[in-house]
């Protein structure tokens, strides 16, 4: 079977708005296929790097493919198989949820609207200006499913929604995205950008971490959660671990509060860490080491950028 080509490759793409520097020049792959997520702080260039691939925005440096073209020059028949959803985005307001989906459907080849309106429990006749938060992101969904993407682009798409609410609307995602077929045509590609870390570990494929603009690391999600362990150590009695000792750069923010080390292990999937602290460390007593969620992990790396770079301020 012949390797297919990624659905979004980015090559030294940069973003500056006048003289900040947004987006530091950054490379991303994403497999065609894959739920990509993209997790960062607030103002680390999420949304600015999915604009800049929906060609909102011109990059100031670089270049970037979506679908195997060019961002900067998507033909209209590429846009009829990429959706875009974002939390901030504008609609027809005047028209009703039906009256929207009619709209759009002479634009689409692919269009089946089937089910989507009961599955999303979707007032047919309510004017967009009269939906409540959740339901407008669902009337969004909708104007996406309906057409079948090969590509989904999601910013925020959960954000302030209730737990039932996102949970119907990721329910109704998965079960709307196609599969990869005998033929080897990959299935649905999303890219979705969340600060939901504990619903974004629940489906996505892939996480990818930006921080202050430049991208952290970007991998599948199951080594990720791998290479991450929340290590404990107890040490013998009279032995310490002093404020200056000489640790491994992959144990991250270590803290040592008497007896008691404790730190992020992010290698943990090349060496046991229990094997790995005995061999290093005198003394000790006993060892724990503990399987990190995303949302601790993304803490954990938080905590060590910012200790990171107070120390080079
Ligand atoms: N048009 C603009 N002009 C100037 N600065 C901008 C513009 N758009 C975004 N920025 C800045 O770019 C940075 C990145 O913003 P962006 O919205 O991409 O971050 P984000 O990761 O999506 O944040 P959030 O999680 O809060 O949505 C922020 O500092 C923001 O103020």
């Amino acid at each position: 079977m012949t390797p297919q080509p990624p659905a979004i490759e980015v090559r030294q793409l940069s973003k500056q708005f006048g003289a900040a520097q947004v987006l530091s020049p950054l490379d991303l792959v994403v497999p065609a296929g894959s739920i990509f997520a993209l997790v960062g702080h607030n103002g680390a260039g999420k949304t600015t790097l999915i604009k800049l691939l929906m060609n909102i925005l011109r990059p100031s440096a670089g270049a970037a493919t979506v679908l195997g073209q060019s961002t900067t020059s998507l033909s209209s028949s590429a846009f009829t198989r990429i959706g875009y959803v974002s939390e901030n985005q504008e609609l027809p307001e005047w028209m009703t949820v039906q009256g929207f989906l009619d709209y759009l459907r002479p634009f689409y080849p692919t269009w089946d609207e089937s089910g989507l309106l009961a599955d999303l429990d979707l007032p047919r006749d309510q004017k967009l200006k009269h939906l409540s938060r959740g339901m407008r992101m669902k009337a969004l969904f909708a104007s996406v499913l309906a057409f079948h993407p090969s590509l989904i682009l999601m910013d925020e798409p959960f954000s302030g929604l209730d737990p039932v609410t996102r949970d119907e609307l990721i329910q109704t995602l998965l079960g709307r995205m196609s599969p990869e077929d005998e033929l080897n045509h990959r299935g649905t590609t999303i890219l979705i950008s969340s600060h939901d870390l504990a619903e974004i570990e629940s489906f996505a494929t892939h996480v990818a971490f930006l921080h202050r603009g430049a991208l952290l690391f970007a991998e599948p999600m199951d080594t990720l959660i791998a290479r991450f362990r929340e290590v404990t150590v107890t040490l013998s009695t009279g032995e310490t671990v002093g404020a200056n000792a000489d640790l491994p750069a992959d144990w991250l923010s270590p803290e040592s509060c008497g007896a008691v080390l404790r730190f992020v292990h992010s290698r943990a999937d090349r060496e046991d860490p229990e094997m790995e602290v005995r061999k290093l460390l005198p003394g000790i007593r006993h060892v724990e080491s503990e399987p990190m969620t995303l949302r601790t992990i993304f803490l954990a790396l938080a905590k060590a950028n910012r200790h990171q770079e107070w120390s080079r301020s």
